[in-house]
């Protein structure tokens, strides 16, 4: 089946004149049942899209925000199971793409083609799998031929430019283009090399480019869509859902729309 669900909602944004702001949050951080309300809230705020993590005890990419999250998650029982069984209960209120950041092994315990399966039914309308590597991902694609759930590559920054060329052109829903190396967190400053990164992976790609990693402030959030045609937002996001400072969520995505000058 073609994927087009997820490429198909950021191109609609897009052309409304507005940038692609997509969150990221732990599921079952806060309580399982915490993730109806931070669903409803972001897609209420105007996120364009959702990246909702999976929380599993070996998250070799993530920061210490993100980690720290994921064991308050675990520490409530949020396996892949109760997740799914969670969103069975909301999906009909998300009118927005769901995209499901998890490791490999969840997936597996789960079992992929069921995984694959549910998905399709609850509408998720992508996959992010960090630790399969482009090379390793024919099992995940072939779980996933009968559905309309894209797999979402990661882009690194260390990538050769050959290797950037394969996974671009095998990309389903967009590009993740990660801004900086190593692990997910807030930064202050981005490597120079950034501006040519993301202006090569534009012009190889025919799906949207997502710039992600290392963005907490609005000026961030508008700096780097100026690059790229939107941000994935986690580290911040996850922060301030934890703090309860809801206006910062809305102040960055709020950052990602048109400015409408009077
Ligand atoms: O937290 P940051 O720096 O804003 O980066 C986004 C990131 O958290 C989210 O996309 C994510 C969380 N865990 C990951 C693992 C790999 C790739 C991406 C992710």
């Amino acid at each position: 089946m073609s994927k087009r669900k997820l490429t198909n909602a950021l191109v609609n944004c897009l052309s409304s004149g507005d940038k692609v702001f997509i969150p990221y949050i732990m599921a079952g951080d806060g309580g399982l049942d915490q993730l109806k309300e931070r669903v409803l809230l972001l897609q209420e705020a105007g996120a364009t899209a959702i990246e909702l993590g999976i929380p599993f005890s070996d998250p070799v990419a993530d920061g210490p925000t993100i980690q720290q999250a994921g064991e308050r998650a675990l520490k409530v029982d949020a396996t892949l199971k109760n997740i799914i069984a969670e969103l069975e209960g909301i999906y009909q209120e998300i009118h927005i793409p769901l995209v499901i950041m998890t490791y490999y092994n969840p997936m597996l315990s789960y079992g992929l083609s069921n995984f694959a399966q549910d998905c399709e039914r609850l509408g998720i309308a992508g996959l992010i799998v960090p630790d399969v590597p482009y090379e390793e991902s024919d099992i995940l694609r072939i779980a996933l031929r009968e559905t309309d759930v894209a797999l979402v590559p990661l882009v690194s920054l260390t990538s050769p430019k050959e290797r950037i060329v394969k996974i671009v052109n095998a990309g389903e829903g967009f590009i993740y283009a990660v801004t900086v190396n190593g692990i997910t967190g807030t930064r202050e400053k981005f490597n120079k090399d950034l501006v040519e990164h993301l202006k090569s992976i534009k012009e190889l790609s025919n799906i949207p480019v997502m710039a992600g990693f290392g963005i907490s402030s609005p000026e961030q959030v508008e700096e780097m869509t100026s690059m790229a045609d939107g941000v994935i937002v986690g580290s911040a996001i996850v922060e301030a859902f934890h703090k309860k400072d809801l206006n910062k969520i809305k102040i960055l995505v709020k950052a990602s729309k048109r400015k409408i000058i009077s």
